[in-house]
């Protein structure tokens, strides 16, 4: 069946309003009812996040909660191997081939977008809305990927829809300066992550003691 699919991915330790307003303002400029977050199982860029992929899972689910047609897909957390996007594209398309695929990514992300596994392939498989993100110039984008941009940019979102996949977006969105590395120091430091992020994430993080001081 062809589905229109807007997905996000991330280590989401913790997933926060900067991650859910930028998939949101995404959904809504794409004309689209969904959109899903895939957390990361076992990130491959990463040495460890702190809180175990199941944490990670529970909190993006809570946080999906809060708004309807925003979904989660566990799949990189069920699966034992590292979670290269490649592969969750591939697994995505194996249901749906021909169906509007796009991919959210930050700026930040973008940037090292040419050191992910198959990253051509990723390009291949689904669109890139690129958002831009506080502290995170174009100017220093490698030349791999000025060339990319030049082949397959297109001039805003609703270009994205004549195709079902292979072309680049930016799109501006409400500039949060907010990072799941300051929300885990803040609690590090037994102080308020409050308004950061959504309430009942911050309840299930104070029950399950995520980021505190042991
Ligand atoms: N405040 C934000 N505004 C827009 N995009 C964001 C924001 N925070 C994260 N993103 C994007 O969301 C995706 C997932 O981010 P990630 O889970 O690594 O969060 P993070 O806050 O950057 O985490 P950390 O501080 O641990 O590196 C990435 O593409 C990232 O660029
Ligand atoms: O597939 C890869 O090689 C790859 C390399 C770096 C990052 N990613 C994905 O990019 C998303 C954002 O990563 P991060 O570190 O900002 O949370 C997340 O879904 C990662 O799995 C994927």
């Amino acid at each position: 069946m062809q589905k229109k699919r807007l997905i996000l991915g991330g280590t989401f330790d913790p997933i926060h309003y900067g991650h859910l307003r930028a998939l949101e303002e995404v959904r809504e400029a794409l004309g689209m009812a969904e959109a899903t977050l895939v957390p990361a199982g076992h990130p491959p860029h990463r040495q460890s996040p702190w809180a175990p992929a199941e944490h990670r899972l529970a909190m993006t689910r809570i946080a999906a909660q809060q708004a309807p047609g925003l979904g989660v897909l566990a799949y990189e957390v069920e699966k034992s191997s590292r979670s290269y996007t490649v592969d969750t594209l591939r697994h995505l398309r194996a249901d749906d081939s021909d169906g509007f695929l796009a991919m959210v990514i930050g700026m930040d992300a973008f940037l090292r977008f040419d050191t992910w596994k198959d990253w051509q392939e990723i390009l291949d498989l689904a669109h890139l809305v690129v958002i831009g993100r506080p502290g995170w110039p174009m100017a220093e984008l490698p030349e791999a990927l000025r060339q990319v941009l030049y082949e397959r940019r297109v001039e805003d979102l609703a270009a994205l829809h004549g195709h079902s996949r292979g072309k680049i977006a930016f799109h501006t969105v409400t500039a949060l300066e907010i990072s799941a590395t300051q929300i885990r120091s803040l609690l590090a430091a037994g102080r308020s992550a409050r308004f950061l992020l959504p309430d009942a994430v911050l309840d299930y993080i104070a029950r399950q003691r995520l980021y505190h001081e042991t």
